[in-house]
Order: C-alpha cells, then structure tokens, then sequence
C-alpha cells in the first residue's frame, strides 16, 4: 500500500485547459415530447445555411452546394415537419424561415414564418428546443458535434453540452485518475457531491467512499469523529472505532461543506492531512492511511480565508486542484440532457415516457433556478407526479416555476468595462444594502461569480451593510 494523503500535488487550472476561442453553435436543447432524448450541440463553423425537418433519429450531416455549406438537421419528432423551417447566414444573425410547416416555429416563445435569429434566441421547431449561441468560449476540439443519447458521459455528473463546462469536466476526468486533492466549487444543488462520486469511480481507488458533512463535526468530538478512537478512551467509548479517515483508507474520503468546518476542527483536519497518519483518541501508535481527499463547498473560501474563519494552509492542502460547477442558469442548454437523466433515474412512475407541454418546457427554460439542479429534481417530481402519465402542464409544476417572472429570451447582457460593471455594482449593492444574493439574482451570476467581480472592481460588499 502507497500509504500517503494525496493532498499536495498544486496543479495550476489554466496549464490544464487548452486556450478557448468563441464559437457559434447550434443546440438542440429539449425534446418536449420525448424529454428522455436529451440533447445534442452542432458546431456553426464555416455553416452558411441550416435546414430542418423530421427524422427516424436525431442526426445532423453538412453537405456542399454551389460554394454554400448547408447544415441538414433531423429531428424525431411527429410535431417537426419534413421540411420544417431553414436559416440562412446574413453576417453576424441568422433569419429563420418556416417552410410553411404544419406546426410551425417560435422564437422566444413567439409564433413566427419569417424572424432573424441571435445570440440567445430559442427556437421551437413543433415541439423540439434548440437554442443559437454565436460565440462561445470553446477549446480546440469543441468544433466537434456532440449527440447526448450517443455519447453517454464516464461517470454521473460529468455530461454535459456547453463546450467550456464540458472542457472542465473533461479535464477532471483526467484529474480523477490522479492523486490530487480536488476541491469543488458551486451554489448549493449544483451537483457537486454526485461529481465527486463520479471521481471516486473514476479513480480506480480499491478502497470504499466515506462522506462527511462537516457541517456535522462538533469541535469537541471532531478527533474522535476523524480519527477514531479506543475502547475505554472517554466515558462512553465502548469499543474501538476505526474513525472517517481511517474507513477511507485506499478510497476517498469526500468532506463536504468544508466551508462549515469549525475553526478548531480546520487545525486538526489540517494536522492529519500534513502527517498522513492518524493516532486514534486514546491510542498511542500512529497509523499511515493512504486517503484522496475531496472537498466541496457553496463558500467562497477565498472569503472566509480573508475573513480569518477559514485556515488558509487548509485551503492550500485542499485545493490541489479547483474545479468551479456553473449554476444551471449558466448551462441552461444542458437542461435536456439532465432532464434526461432525472427521468431516468428516478422512480416515479411514467417518468421514462414523460413528455411536456411546450409551454410547461418554456418555463422550465425561463426559470431562474436558484436552488440548481436539486430544485429541478425537484419540479420534475412533482411535474411528473401530478401528470399520472400524461403530458406535464403548467399546472402540474410548483407556483414558484409558475408564478417566476420569466421571459424566455437571450441573457441580461452585463457591462463591458471594469468602471461600468463597478457602477452596476455598486449601485445594486446600494440597493440591496450589501447582499450578494440579491444581486447575483439580478445579474444571472452564481455568488462566487459576483465575490470575482465584485474582487476585481474592488468593491467590499460590507461597505453598504448595516
Ligand atoms: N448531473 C446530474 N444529473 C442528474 N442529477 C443530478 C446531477 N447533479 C446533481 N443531481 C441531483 O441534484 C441534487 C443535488 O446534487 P448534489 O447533492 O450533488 O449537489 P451539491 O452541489 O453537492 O449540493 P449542496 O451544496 O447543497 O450539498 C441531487 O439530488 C442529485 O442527485
């Protein structure tokens, strides 16, 4: 047995990740009669013309005709048509035409024959989603079409169709077969903990999974609970317990909401992770455990280190390599592949032949979805529930879903230059007296995405408390 913590090794983000230039795709996003389909991305490049109508299966070819490249996407879906609609390049947009349909198109939500098509813009074929995006970050190889229901990801938790999220992902399969320490960053319901399990099994570790809720460790018990103790050590102790790390030993022990550790309990963690070996309490031999460590928090630790209330070496041991889970608003393409995926997984009866109204998927792409993909999980169960079978309505999703202002359109554009974004922070902060939230509702942001910004403009949420 290698008998180490692998904690150390710091590998920088970016020498990971290959530069990105933005790019323009195309996505199918949601299939609203057949929602366990998923979705599919298809690269724009060199594309001057894209035509779409009904298919046996979900495929895209690119032929050339008279020095014009064309895009031939096919759909299954009994609502597309055999010629459903076309778009045709003029400079920076596209204009959509209905190829006189018989269910016709919308963009954003509104019935169209003729409209031109930007950045942002949802289409609705029938009932099939897609969604144009003209310059996403991209690294080299995103250029590639991507199909969900042909490519299913190596372990859960790592699809995904946004070329930047899926470049991340795939450096962390990489980094899952290393022996680095990974911490993972994101709001609460991102799907941080279901990414770490997708680590351990990627891993190749022979030893058993152990999670901790940190939150949970008492700081007069917390040597005990990490590091076991003997029979007879305290009142109570009635027979030896081997402890968190040491049931991790040769697997991974995953520390979850290390954001939550309490001070005391950091110096001790911290102690353990240096020595890589662990004394039970009451014991007197040490013993070498072999552990990989993953973390995860909905924290800015970068924050509670400034702020004194989190161990800044800890962070260091922790953080040997980050990996930042977007909130789903930020991929909300990938709606329809994790829509996929809930249905599939979940044991709610018809959930496997769901199928949504379009206005009911409207909504679900309209939503800001503050709580992530836990509140989707969330919707989707009582949607389909409610349903018995049948086609999930407006009706059948929570008020929340429903009542939400929403608008199904492109992003809120955000400001270009520093002074103008710290104007709009400010202002926003004055507003809403220094709370982050707010403002990251507002803006679209996750809070670590706003705590970057607000870094970078050098603005102290603090100053407009109180
Ligand atoms: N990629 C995914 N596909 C399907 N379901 C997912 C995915 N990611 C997360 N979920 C589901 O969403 C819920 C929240 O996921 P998870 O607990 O991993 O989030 P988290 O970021 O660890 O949340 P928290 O910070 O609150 O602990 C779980 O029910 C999980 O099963």
């Amino acid at each position: 047995m290698n008998e180490t913590f692998t904690t150390t090794e710091d590998v920088p983000e970016n020498e990971l990740r290959a530069p990105a230039r933005p790019l323009p795709f195309l996505f199918v996003v949601l299939h609203n009669d057949n929602p366990p389909l998923g979705g599919a991305r298809y690269s724009l490049v060199g594309i001057d013309e894209i035509t779409i109508g009904r298919g046996a299966t979900r495929a895209a070819s690119r032929v050339d005709e008279g020095g014009a490249r064309r895009l031939v996407l096919r759909l299954p879906s009994s609502t597309v048509s055999r010629a459903h609609a076309r778009l045709v390049r003029r400079k920076d947009e596209w204009l959509l035409e209905d190829l006189d349909s018989k269910n016709g198109c919308c963009v954003n939500g509104e019935r169209v024959t003729r409209a031109p098509i930007r950045d942002g813009d949802f289409i609705e074929i029938g009932s099939v989603v897609l969604r144009y995006r003209a310059a996403l970050p991209a690294p080299p190889g995103a250029d590639d079409d991507v199909d969900s229901a042909l490519r299913p990801p190596e372990a859960s938790g790592l699809a995904s169709l946004v070329p930047a999220v899926a470049a991340g992902l795939g450096t962390l399969v990489r980094i899952a077969r290393l022996p680095i320490s990974t911490l993972l960053l994101g709001e609460t319901g991102t799907g941080k903990e279901v990414l770490a399990r997708g680590i351990h099994a990627l891993s190749g570790r022979p030893g058993p999974w152990v999670a901790v809720h940190c939150g949970g460790l008492t700081s007069s018990l917390v040597e005990s609970q990490l590091f076991g103790h003997v029979k007879g050590a305290f009142t109570g102790a009635h027979r030896d317990e081997p402890g968190y790390i040491r049931s991790a030993d040769g697997g991974t022990l995953f520390l979850d909401e290390i954001g939550d550790l309490p001070l005391p309990a950091q110096a001790t963690l911290l102690r353990a992770l240096q020595e890589r070996e662990v004394v039970p309490v009451g014991g007197t031999r040490p013993t070498l455990v072999d552990v990989r460590v993953l973390a995860a928090t909905h924290k800015s630790l970068d924050l509670l280190c400034l702020q004194g209330e989190f161990r800044s070496d800890l962070l260091a041991r922790l953080a040997g390599y980050k990996h930042m889970l977007p909130p789903l608003r930020e991929r909300i393409e990938d709606l329809g592949i994790l829509i996929g995926d809930l249905l599939r997984h979940t044991n709610v009866p018809g959930a496997r032949e769901a199928r949504l109204s379009v206005t009911a998927g409207r909504r679900l792409l309209s939503h800001a979805w503050s709580l992530n993909i836990r509140e989707l999980k969330q919707v989707l169960t009582v949607g389909v529930g409610l349903a018995e079978r049948g086609v999930v309505e407006l009706s059948h999703l929570p008020e929340g879903v429903v009542k939400a202002p929403a608008k199904l359109g492109p992003e809120k554009d955000v400001p270009s230059s520093t002074e103008e974004l710290r104007a709009q922070l400010v202002s926003l902060l004055q507003t809403h007296r220094g709370n982050v939230t707010a403002v990251s509702r507002i803006l679209g942001k996750s809070r670590i995405h706003i705590h970057r910004w607000m870094e970078k403009c050098g603005v102290d949420p603090n100053d407009y408390r109180g």
